[in-house]
């Protein structure tokens, strides 16, 4: 299984966990857990659910993480897990790399109250209380001033476009902006930690769709590690940095939706994702090919790039520095343009190009709109790749087909 774990800097990691409900004979686990051959039992312990087995992973700084899986599969146990609401039966969670299962009761409140934040799926809003003070909860369970609550609820009001309802009370909102409340007072005490179990699921598809937008938009501005439950796939795969994707306690694959829904492991998530369709996850980086032939060193002499262009039957070259970065796009009729007049190709700025990890969508929609193949850029303007329309074509045949 690809455990998806790398040196970067780890927010949440769990070290095999296991959670099992009921009461468990002393010692079960660690022997049965030794005697690989028993593992079936561990699955029919007379009178305990096992709710989370053998989860082992890492969430990094930053990272929006989905842990998605149908009822039951212990998405909401391993989360519990997560913010230490519970202890696992077996196995360890670390935040900041700090062991919950090492600190005090005291302590792991503390760590709780100001690290983390949770936000539901039935909103969990206080009826009589006015939306800032719902926003204000968190704070004023910090002890912090109302001067300063007020002021961070709105700040967080404003972060979530509720600006002009503070004063409003939670049944004059729609669930969608009830919805919003919910982020906003998880927000309000700037936690490093989002924790999001179903946030979405009780809202309408429409609103559900709009919220998903809104809440992507406001992930890139925050910048907080995430932790998102759904049981719903196409929500993960618009949301995911990677999914956890969960059957009877078990994460049975993680990693980024692309690979999840191209690369499933086995039966059961290619039985899931079946329906899905590949365009939803493939992004320019998947379908872009190897920029060398498509490229040209500014230094390099103009004969020669024709020359090439010619042999390999391109209309363009893109003219690049000593780095990579794309400086121009150049056609065969400027190259000889520029022989015959003696000078070398200088290339024209301003070509359209597209990040690594723009959806598919956005790949052909500039492919539409540019006589060239699209370079593929990385943050600093160098060249990844380059698509071309023939590739895109086959894209879209190999997903009809499939
Ligand atoms: N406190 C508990 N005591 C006993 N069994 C529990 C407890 N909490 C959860 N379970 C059982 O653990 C298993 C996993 O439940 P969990 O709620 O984590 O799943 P889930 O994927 O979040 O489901 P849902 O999407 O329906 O919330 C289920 O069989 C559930 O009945």
């Amino acid at each position: 299984m690809n455990q998806g774990t790398d040196a970067t800097a780890e927010k949440l990691c769990c070290r095999d966990v296991w959670k099992i409900f009921g009461k468990l004979p002393g010692g079960a686990l660690g022997q049965l857990r030794n005697a690989p051959q028993r593992q079936h039992e561990i699955q029919t312990l007379p009178g305990c659910t096992v709710a989370v087995r053998e989860a082992d992973f890492s969430v990094r700084e930053g990272e929006l993480f989905v842990i998605m899986g149908l009822s039951g599969s212990g998405k909401s146990t391993l989360m519990r897990c997560l913010n230490g609401l519970i202890r696992p039966t077996w196995g360890e969670v670390f935040v900041d790399g700090r062991s919950l299962q090492a600190i005090s009761a005291k302590q792991l409140r503390r760590l709780r109250q100001e690290k983390m934040a949770m936000v539901f799926q039935h909103f969990a809003l206080l009826p009589h209380r006015t939306i800032l003070d719902n926003v204000a909860l968190g704070l004023e369970l910090q002890g912090v001033s109302k001067k300063r609550r007020r002021a961070k609820a709105l700040e967080a009001l404003e972060l979530v476009g509720l600006q002009g309802w503070e004063r409003n009370h939670p049944v004059e909102l729609s669930g969608g902006m009830q919805q919003r409340v919910g982020l906003a007072r998880a927000l309000a005490v700037d936690p490093q930690i989002l924790l999001m179990d179903e946030p979405f699921s009780a809202l309408d598809p429409l609103i559900r769709r709009q919220m998903q937008d809104e809440f992507l938009k406001l992930a890139a501005k925050v910048k907080k590690t995430i932790v998102f439950i759904t049981h719903d796939l196409d929500e993960a795969i618009r949301l995911a940095d990677r999914i956890a994707m969960m059957k009877d306690g078990r994460i049975v694959q993680m990693g980024t939706p692309e690979q999840i829904v191209l690369e499933p492991e086995n039966d059961y998530v290619e039985e899931f994702v079946a329906s899905v369709s590949r365009a939803k996850v493939i992004t320019a980086r998947h379908v872009m090919a190897d920029p060398r032939p498509w490229t040209s060193r500014r230094e390099e002499d103009p004969l020669a790039v024709l020359d090439r262009m010619k042999k390999e039957d391109l209309q363009c070259v893109f003219i690049t520095d000593t780095d990579r970065r794309l400086l121009g796009v150049l056609t065969r009729e400027e190259a000889a343009r520029k022989i015959r007049g003696g000078s070398a190709p200088a290339g024209c700025n301003g070509v359209p190009a597209i990040g690594p990890d723009a959806p598919l969508s956005e790949v052909v929609e500039q492919a539409a709109s540019s006589i060239h193949p699209t370079p593929v850029l990385d943050g600093r303007g160098r060249i990844l790749g380059v698509v071309t329309r023939k590739r895109l074509l086959q894209e879209w045949k190999q997903d009809l087909e499939g």
